[in-house]
C-alpha cells in the first residue's frame, strides 16, 4: 500500500528556497520541504513504524542501545551491514524502498547541486527512518556501510536539532554546527560523503504539531548501498 497522495503533491518545494553550502559537498536547503510533504511523510513514516519490522531502537554489537529509534526501508542496517531481513528483530523481509521516494531524492540531488544530470543517476535503495524523543542523540560517525560514494540525502520533519557536521579524517574539530528544521534537506556527497556528523541535540518543543508529529523529531535518510541480492544460485534438479 502507498499511504502518501501521489504527485503534484510531490511538486516543486516553496518558491524561493535557499541553498547554503556547509563544506565541499554537503548543502542545506532549509524549508525544502512543504507543509503538505511533511505531514504525507509523517503518515508514511507511522505506517512504517508498524512493521512488518517495527521501529526499534537498535543494539550495538558491543551491548549498547541506541537511543534513536530506527526502522528501514529497503534494505535493513543492523551494525554494521545491510540485508534484506531484520535478522535482529524478528526476522521478517524489510518493507520495500517506494519508488516515490526515489523520486523525492533525486529532486532532492537535483536541487541541491543543481545538477540535474547527476540526480537522473542517483537510485537510492535503503532509507533509515529515525525518531527522536527529546532525550534522544547521535554520537559522531560516518555513514560508511554502502558500497557506493553516492550522496545521502536527509530529510528532517518536527522538532529542531543541533546538527554537527565534522570532517572526514577523525571525530574531533574541526566541525561546523548548524540547526536542523522541519522541512530542512541535507545532502551530503562528494568530498563530504564521508564526514564524521552527529546529532548532539534536540530542541524539544520547536516543532510544529500540523505536521502530525506532536513531539519529537523524524529524519530520513536515503542511501546507494550498491549493493545486489545474491542470486538463486546453481540451478539444481
Ligand atoms: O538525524 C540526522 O539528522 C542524521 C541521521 C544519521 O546520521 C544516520 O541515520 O546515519
Ligand atoms: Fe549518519
Amino acid at each position: 500500500m502507498n499511504p502518501l497522495p501521489e504527485p503534484p503533491l510531490f511538486g516543486p518545494p516553496p518558491a524561493g528556497y535557499r541553498r547554503r553550502e556547509i563544506a565541499p559537498g554537503a548543502v542545506h536547503l532549509p524549508g525544502w520541504l512543504t507543509p503538505e510533504q511533511q505531514r504525507s511523510l509523517v503518515t508514511a513514516c507511522r505506517g512504517w513504524a508498524t512493521g512488518p519490522v517495527p521501529i526499534r531502537h537498535t543494539r550495538l554489537p558491543r551491548g549498547g542501545v541506541m537511543s534513536v529509534q530506527t526502522v528501514c526501508l529497503g534494505w535493513h542496517w543492523k551494525p554494521y551491514a545491510y540485508t534484506r531481513t531484520a535478522d535482529d528483530v524478528n526476522g521478517r523481509p524489510v518493507t520495500p524502498f517506494p519508488g516515490w521516494l526515489a523520486d523525492l531524492g533525486r529532486r532532492a540531488v537535483a536541487d541541491a547541486y543543481q545538477d540535474e544530470e547527476r540526480a537522473a543517476g542517483y537510485e537510492p535503495d535503503a532509507a533509515l527512518v529515525n525518531f527522536y524523543d527529546a532525550e534522544a542523540r547521535l554520537g559522531m560517525h560516518q555513514d560508511k556501510d554502502e558500497k557506493t560514494l553516492d550522496p545521502v540525502v536527509s530529510l528532517s520533519i518536527g522538532d529542531s536539532c543541533l546538527f554537527r557536521l565534522g570532517n572526514t579524517e577523525h571525530r574531533n574539530r574541526p566541525w561546523t554546527d548548524l540547526t536542523l528544521a522541519s522541512g530542512d534537506l541535507l545532502v551530503f556527497g562528494g568530498p563530504s560523503r564521508l564526514a564524521y556528523h552527529a546529532v548532539p541535540k534536540i530542541h524539544p518543543g520547536t516543532g510544529d504539531p500540523a505536521t502530525g508529529l506532536a513531539a519529537g523529531r523524524l529524519n530520513l535518510t536515503l542511501r546507494v548501498t550498491g549493493l545486489t541480492d545474491p542470486g538463486p544460485g546453481p540451478a539444481t534438479r
